[in-house]
């Protein structure tokens, strides 16, 4: 009844259509871009809205820009995510008739927020449903680097594996640690209490300012983190203040058993210091989930170092997870269309 391919073969072009007489109300439907392939659930609620008639960019790739840039022409709506960039050039592409824009993340530092204000945009994004799912692979992380999991496989599948060895791969254990959180929001809050049954000593969190009912949540007092951190997990999010403060400043500060977890935005991270710390053991371990950029290029010296576990951008990467932010974001999209609140609305 819908999806006519184009001659490009990537885009689908999505809108009720069977009844001829439709054909005219739906070209006054407001106009929605799609820029990427999302999961079904919020496909659905698009479709099933009658509300818009939307494009999408086919694929797991992203479009070229100028592709992009063309597609968002008059439209009403844009549904992007993360790796689109929402600057002035494509809001001027887009044009005036661009009053919502849509983000399938919780991570916002692709939107260019003073320009979106300016022109009164309504930005949506995808805060708490993927809450759970972030810290399940927080928590995945630092287990994989503090117990060094991916050398142990590695050992093990290489031939490394000789007889049993009293001090051959150890790491560092929860028991008793510290625990430090930078940044502490929801996400923070549910990484300490996943890591809470570990017998984590203490928690301790650093802020803009401090966030008492969060923090009496999982008893974490706010305090300085470098010193005292046996697990140092980053959880901020990426803005012109956080942009490098993980740098040589810091983890010369931090202790050499430290381990240090990256789940929010490569940004804020300088990681030649990271390098530099990792390479010489100002501290022990580091795992990282966000890089820069990303992809980050196989030659990466990051790469060469046991010590460093990297991941490919997947903490929120479950079908569950992945389909409730498509959701979301189709939900913000058609609210704020309608003019109406939207479920999570970014305050501009
Ligand atoms: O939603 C985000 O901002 C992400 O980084 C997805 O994991």
């Amino acid at each position: 009844m819908w999806c006519s391919r184009t001659a490009l073969g990537r885009l689908q072009r999505i809108a009720p259509c069977t009844v001829s007489g439709f054909h005219r109300a739906m070209s006054m439907l407001p106009k929605v871009f799609v820029t990427r392939r999302v999961p079904p659930d919020g496909l659905d609620i698009l479709r099933k809205s009658g509300q818009v008639q939307f494009e999408m960019w086919d694929s797991d790739d992203p479009m070229p820009r100028m592709e992009l840039l063309k597609k968002v022409k008059g439209c009403d709506g844009i549904l992007c995510v993360l790796t689109e960039k929402i600057d002035a050039q494509l809001l001027e592409a887009a044009g005036p008739n661009l009053k919502v824009v849509s983000t399938m993340s919780v991570g916002f530092d692709h939107l260019s927020l003073d320009e979106l204000k300016k022109r009164e945009i309504r930005v949506g994004y995808t805060p708490d449903v993927l809450t759970d799912c972030v810290a399940e692979l927080t928590v995945a992380l630092l287990l994989a680097t503090s117990r060094r999991l991916i050398e142990a496989t590695h050992e093990a599948k290489t031939g490394g594996w000789g007889t049993w060895r009293t001090l051959w791969l150890c790491g560092h254990e929860l028991a008793n640690s510290t625990v430090g959180i930078l940044g502490l929001g929801r996400i923070g809050v549910a990484i300490a209490e996943r890591l809470k049954p570990f017998k984590v000593k203490k928690f301790i969190y650093t802020d803009v300012t401090p966030r008492p009912e969060l923090a009496n949540m999982i008893e974490a007092e706010y305090d300085k983190l470098a010193e005292q951190s046996d697990f140092l997990a980053v959880c901020c999010a990426l803005t012109p203040e956080t942009h490098g403060i993980c740098n040589f400043n810091l983890f010369s500060k931090m202790k050499k058993n430290a381990i240090f977890i990256n789940t929010s935005r490569g940004g804020v991270v300088n990681q030649e210091d990271l390098y530099e710390a990792l390479s010489t053991g100002l501290i022990a371990g580091a795992g990282l989930d966000v890089t820069t950029p990303e992809p980050l290029p196989t030659h990466h010296p990051l790469y060469t170092l046991k010590n460093c576990v990297i991941l490919p951008h997947i903490a929120s990467a479950s079908y569950t997870t992945r389909n409730a932010m498509s959701a979301l974001a189709a939900n913000n999209l058609l609210a704020g269309l309608r003019g109406e609140p939207m479920p999570k609305e970014l305050k501009l």
